[in-house]
């Protein structure tokens, strides 16, 4: 895992002089345009934003950011070929056509990163039909406050400053992970998805606290502190969640008698399916867009 360093700052500031494109104007493409701008990686006047059709919604991003969007075929033209950096953030089913209608206008001197889930790196480079750099990652929706954890994978072209341009990108909205590129579908499964899974918890736990006589309010309060409190003491002590899962399991106590009503639910082996089942979604969805590139 890698986080960034200080002696990263020249390199982050060069960053600064990319125009970058996201191509899909979504919750993940504005969770990493937030990120960066927060993090003052990039300026609003570098990063352009394009979606299919949805005015409403790039009116709303160059309100919120200050990004650059439009709708105009023309223009879209434009702010592909003149990025340095092409963002594809359009869902997989999307991909195939996305990516065959613009590939004319990307060119060599261009860095590509795809954040699709299961795409892989063979079945873009079939789409682009001509060898460019590629990036394939993996992030998560926490990159927008700089706590996100993303996967990457390299194509065999993409230089030693391409990658470590990419990763620095990566690791100032959070941590980077550089694995073999079919372990991204994995990282789909276990932190590209799962933040759902964490709110998930968080929704039954509120629920249950409601349901049993707390307010709302003391209920959502008392959840949100537990689970961040929960993360930081993991990171903080660098005890494995086992351990201190026991130091709060007193004997016949209260949290014994909770963790056996999970354990007759199966907590465990249910997130593990669950965790597997998004990994081999994402294969699925992968071989779909190549099943598209190829046909
Ligand atoms: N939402 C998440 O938590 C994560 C999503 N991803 C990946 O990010 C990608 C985007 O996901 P979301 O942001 O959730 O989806 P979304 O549905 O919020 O956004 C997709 C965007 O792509 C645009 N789009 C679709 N076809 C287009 C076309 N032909 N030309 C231009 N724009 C087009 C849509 O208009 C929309 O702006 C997906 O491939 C997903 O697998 C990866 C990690 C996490
Ligand atoms: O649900 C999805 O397919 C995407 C990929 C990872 C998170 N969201």
């Amino acid at each position: 895992m890698t986080t960034l360093s200080n002696t990263d700052t020249t390199a982050l500031q060069q960053i600064g002089s990319l125009k970058m494109c996201f191509y899909g104007a979504g919750s993940m493409a504005e969770a990493m345009v937030r990120g960066l701008l927060d993090r003052g990686l990039t300026e609003p006047e570098q990063v352009s934003m394009m979606n299919r059709q949805n005015v409403d919604r790039l009116a709303e991003l160059s309100t919120r950011y200050g990004v650059h969007t439009s709708a105009e075929d023309e223009a879209k033209a434009a702010m592909l070929r003149e990025a340095d950096i092409i963002f594809l953030a359009m869902k997989p089913k999307d991909a195939a056509d996305a990516i065959s209608q613009v590939r004319e206008l990307f060119h060599p001197g261009q860095l590509i990163i795809s954040i699709i889930a299961g795409m892989t790196i063979k079945t873009l480079e079939t789409l682009i039909g001509k060898p460019m750099p590629i990036v394939r990652t993996m992030p998560n929706t926490s990159s927008t406050i700089g706590l996100g954890a993303t996967g990457v994978s390299f194509s065999s072209s993409v230089s030693a400053d391409q990658r470590a341009l990419a990763e620095l990108m990566f690791q100032s909205v959070g941590l980077t992970a550089v694995v073999e590129e079919p372990k991204l579908d994995v990282v789909t499964g276990l932190s590209g998805s799962g933040p759902a899974y964490v709110y998930y918890l968080m929704e039954a736990m509120i629920a249950a606290g409601a349901e049993l006589g707390l307010t709302q309010e003391a209920a959502r309060e008392l959840t949100i502190q537990t689970v961040l409190g929960a993360a930081h003491m993991v990171k903080a002590t660098g005890e494995n969640p086992a351990e201190l899962r026991r130091k709060v399991t007193s004997p016949n106590g209260t949290t014994q008698a909770a963790i056996e009503k999970l354990d007759a639910n199966n907590f465990s082996g249910s997130v593990i399916s669950a965790i597997a089942r998004a990994t081999e979604r994402a294969a699925e969805m992968g071989a779909e867009i190549e099943r598209k590139a190829t046909s």
